[in-house]
């Protein structure tokens, strides 16, 4: 079968008559990682709630192969890790992931020691960074042909880091993921493509002396 993309165009957004998208174009196929990167305060958390169906903007395009997608959230077909905690407190995480988790992902999920030790527990009686951990791997692992990640590397050790990003890869096999984070090494490592978000526009970056011509990183060398 062939991939599918989503194209996300012509964004505008706008916060108490302050713009915070404008010229917004990209692009992202299965079985491509398109890494999003900007200072704080850029409009990375926005653009991705946009695209999931959460946040109202005056304006946006988004679709699946042409298909005009309203609520992203609707059929799975994108499945978004935001930056707060999302999994509902009082299920057991056994229900959570007979509910969330893909059948063809089912054995790579459920072998896992994290899921064999803490499968009869609610999400209220993990540890930060397990709760974390669950997160991440139930929208990695979920039906949805497209991934929004925000901020995975936050709040994780290096270990998990490197962790998250062989299921990003692998997982990307199938689908297509965007993902923003602070931790701009990581994800660095695993984009194909990167893209900037810099005064409300999208900018794509070729190499990493881009990110130093638009002050993204200083330059150390
Ligand atoms: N509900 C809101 N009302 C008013 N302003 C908002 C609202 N949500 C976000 N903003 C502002 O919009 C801008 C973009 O916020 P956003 O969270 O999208 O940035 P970001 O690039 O994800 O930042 P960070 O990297 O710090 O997480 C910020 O200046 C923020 O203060």
């Amino acid at each position: 079968m062939q991939p599918l993309t989503l194209k996300i165009d012509s964004v505008q957004l706008a916060f108490n008559e302050r713009k915070i998208l404008q010229d917004i174009y990209l692009e992202c196929k299965q079985g491509e990682v398109v890494g999003l990167l900007g200072r704080n305060g850029s409009g990375k958390s926005s653009l991705l709630k946009i695209v999931f169906g959460t946040l109202r903007s005056s304006f946006k395009h988004v679709s699946i192969d042409g298909n005009f997608i309203q609520h992203g959230y609707l059929q799975s077909r994108i499945a978004y890790l935001p930056q707060h905690n999302y999994l509902p407190r009082g299920i057991k995480i056994s229900r959570l992931a007979n509910i969330l988790i893909d059948e063809i992902y089912w054995n790579d999920f459920s072998n896992l020691s994290i899921y064999q030790d803490h499968r009869h527990k609610n999400a209220e009686q993990l540890s930060g960074g397990e709760l974390r951990q669950f997160e991440m791997l139930m929208i990695l692992y979920s039906k949805a042909d497209f991934i929004l990640l925000d901020e995975p590397f936050t709040h994780v050790t290096p270990v998990q880091a490197d962790y998250f990003k062989g299921v990003i890869e692998k997982v990307a096999q199938t689908k297509g993921i965007i993902i923003t984070d602070h931790q701009y090494q990581d994800v660095l490592d695993i984009s194909d493509r990167i893209i900037l978000l810099k005064d409300g526009c999208t900018k794509p970056i070729k190499n990493i002396d881009d990110l130093i011509t638009h002050n993204y990183i200083g330059n150390f060398r």
